[in-house]
C-alpha cells in the first residue's frame, strides 16, 4: 500500500520509519524539507507539497504540530484540499481539538474524500518502537483500510465513533498527564527544599500505589537537569489549553489542570517550550526559589 505522510517531526519520523520498515511505500513531505532526507535514504519518495502527496496516494497520514498547522496544511495553497476527492482518504494523527478535526472533516467530505482522526498516546520511543495507542474516530471504512498501518505504528487501536471523539479522548488523557507531571515536579521540589533526598523519593514512589512509568522514566533525567525533548513542552501546554477549552464547553471545573497550565505557560515564558514537557520542573523550582 502506498501511503502519504505529512510531518516528520519527533513523532512523524519514527512513525514513518516503522511504516517503511514493514514494507509500506511512503511519499513524504515536511515543511522543512531536509527533515525528509533520512526517510528518503531508507526508501521513501519526496512529495513536493501536501497537495502533491495526496495526488499520489490513496491514503495520506498527517502528524503536525497543532490546530493552526493542521488547518493550514489542509486549507492553504498547495494543501490537502487541492487534491482530495473520491477514492482519497486523509488520516490526521496530530493532537488537535474536536472543532479543528470537524472543520477538516467537513471540507474533505464536501470534496468527496474520506476522513479519520487518529491522535496517539505514547511518545518518541513508542513512535520508534511501533507501540503507540491510537485513538481513531470518523469514517469506519478508512479505519479498516488503514488498520494494517496502525498495527505497525501502534500496540492497540481504538475505533471511537464520530469525528471529535478521538480528539476529546486524547485531550482528556494529556490533561491528566500534564497535571501529574506538575504534581510530581512540586513533590520533587518540596522534597529538596525540605532537606530530603530526591533520589530516595523516586524509589519510594516507585514502590507504592502511585508508581507510574512516567515518573520512573522522567524522574532520573529531571534530577540530572536533562530535558531532551521527547514530548515538547510547548505541545503539552497546547494540549492543556485545548483540554481547558473543552472543560469550558461542557462546564467542567478543572482547577488542577488550570494551575498546571499556568506552570506550563510560565515554563514557556522562560524559554523552555522546545524542551521536554518534564522541564516544567524548572519553572516549579524557579517559582519556589
Ligand atoms: N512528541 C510526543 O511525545 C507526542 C506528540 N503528539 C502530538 O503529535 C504532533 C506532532 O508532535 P511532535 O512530532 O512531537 O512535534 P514536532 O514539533 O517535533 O513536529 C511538528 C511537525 O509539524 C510541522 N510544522 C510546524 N509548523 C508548521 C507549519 N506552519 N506548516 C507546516 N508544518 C509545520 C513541523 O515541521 P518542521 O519540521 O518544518 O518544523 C513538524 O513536521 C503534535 O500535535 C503533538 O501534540 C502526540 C503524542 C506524543
Ligand atoms: O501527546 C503526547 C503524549 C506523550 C505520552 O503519551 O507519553
Amino acid at each position: 500500500m502506498e501511503i502519504g505522510f505529512l510531518g516528520l517531526g519527533i513523532m512523524g519520523l519514527g512513525m514513518g520509519r516503522n511504516l517503511l520498515k514493514h514494507g509500506f511505500k511512503l511519499v513524504v513531505w515536511n515543511r522543512t524539507l531536509s527533515k525528509c532526507d533520512e526517510l528518503i535514504k531508507e526508501g521513501a519518495t519526496l512529495g513536493k507539497s501536501p497537495a502533491d502527496v495526496v495526488k499520489r496516494c490513496k491514503i495520506t497520514i498527517a502528524m503536525l504540530a497543532d490546530p493552526a498547522v493542521a488547518l493550514s496544511v489542509v486549507f492553504d495553497k498547495d494543501g490537502v484540499l487541492e487534491s482530495i476527492g473520491p477514492d482519497k482518504s486523509y488520516v490526521d494523527m496530530s493532537t488537535v481539538d474536536s472543532s479543528t478535526s470537524c472543520s477538516i472533516h467537513k471540507a474533505i467530505a464536501e470534496k468527496g474524500g474520506r476522513f479519520l482522526e487518529a491522535p496517539v498516546s505514547g511518545s518518541k520511543k513508542p513512535a520508534e518502537d511501533g507501540t503507540l495507542i491510537i485513538l481513531a474516530a470518523g469514517d469506519e471504512s478508512v479505519y479498516s483500510e488503514v488498520l494494517p498501518a496502525f498495527e505497525v505504528m501502534g500496540k492497540k487501536s481504538f475505533y471511537l465513533g464520530e469525528v471529535g471523539n478521538g480528539a476529546r479522548y486524547k485531550l482528556v488523557v494529556n490533561m491528566i498527564m500534564g497535571s501529574m507531571i506538575n504534581a510530581f515536579s512540586e513533590g520533587l521540589v518540596l522534597a529538596d527544599k525540605s532537606g530530603l533526598s530526591q533520589q530516595t523519593l523516586l524509589e519510594v514512589l516507585d514502590l507504592g500505589a502511585i508508581a507510574t512509568p512516567m515518573f520512573k522514566m522522567k524522574g532520573p533525567s529531571m534530577l540530572k537537569d536533562k530535558f531532551d525533548p521527547a514530548f515538547p513542552l510547548k505541545h503539552q501546554q497546547k494540549d492543556m489549553r485545548l483540554a481547558l477549552a473543552l472543560g469550558d464547553e461542557v462546564s467542567v471545573s478543572m482547577p488542577v489542570a488550570a494551575a498546571s497550565n499556568e506552570a506550563f505557560k510560565m515554563a514557556k515564558s522562560m524559554g523552555l517550550g522546545d524542551l521536554d514537557f518534564s522541564a516544567v520542573y524548572k519553572a516549579v523550582n524557579h517559582g519556589s526559589a
